[in-house]
């Protein structure tokens, strides 16, 4: 009888995988951002990645990230992918659950993140670490008790890079 193949990517490999492709429908020039929410027995509940709201054309709002006017920037309107992960979910509570993200939350995605109920947040990059908005996202996380940690590439994982 054949062995099981052992080169199977692990359940953090596949949930960040699938984060990391739901960023790939992104419209954001500069950082496409996707998130995958998981329960506690590895059950996919959502998925989301940063974008417009529903209604919301990508082809007639802004996505510079520099402007005089805020609202001539994405940043005023781009609903960020753990939110959109977090309101994508139509089944019942959150409580517990496990959120996969290709980057950091932000302040504001933290809040949302704490207030329903997930209680660990694994990250790939941190490129805005230092920032008062990382900084703020961290105090809230230690406070709350969500456990927040990088995904732990490996050379495989590069190979697997989406
Ligand atoms: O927690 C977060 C923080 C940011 N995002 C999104 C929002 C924007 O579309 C980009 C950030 O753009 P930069 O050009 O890197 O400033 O990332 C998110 O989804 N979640
Ligand atoms: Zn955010």
């Amino acid at each position: 009888m054949a062995n099981k193949r052992e080169d199977y990517i692990s359940w953090d490999e596949y949930f960040m995988g699938v984060a990391k492709l739901s960023g790939l429908r992104s419209k954001d020039p500069n950082t496409q951002v996707g998130c995958c929410i998981v329960s506690q027995d590895n059950k996919i509940l959502s998925m989301g990645y940063n974008g417009l709201p529903s209604g919301c054309s990508d082809d007639e709002f802004p996505w510079q990230r520099e402007g005089e006017d805020p609202l001539n920037t994405k940043y005023v309107y781009t609903v960020h992918s753990e939110l959109n992960a977090i309101l994508n979910y139509r089944g019942g509570s959150l409580e517990g659950a496990k959120l996969y993200v290709s980057l950091f939350p932000c302040n504001e995605c933290a809040k949302a993140i704490i207030q329903s109920g997930i209680k660990e947040v694994i990250y790939d990059s941190n490129k805005y670490d230092g920032t008062t908005s990382v900084q703020a996202s961290m105090r809230m996380f230690d406070a709350a008790g969500v456990r927040y940690h990088a995904y732990h590439r490996t050379e495989r994982t590069v190979m697997i890079e989406l």
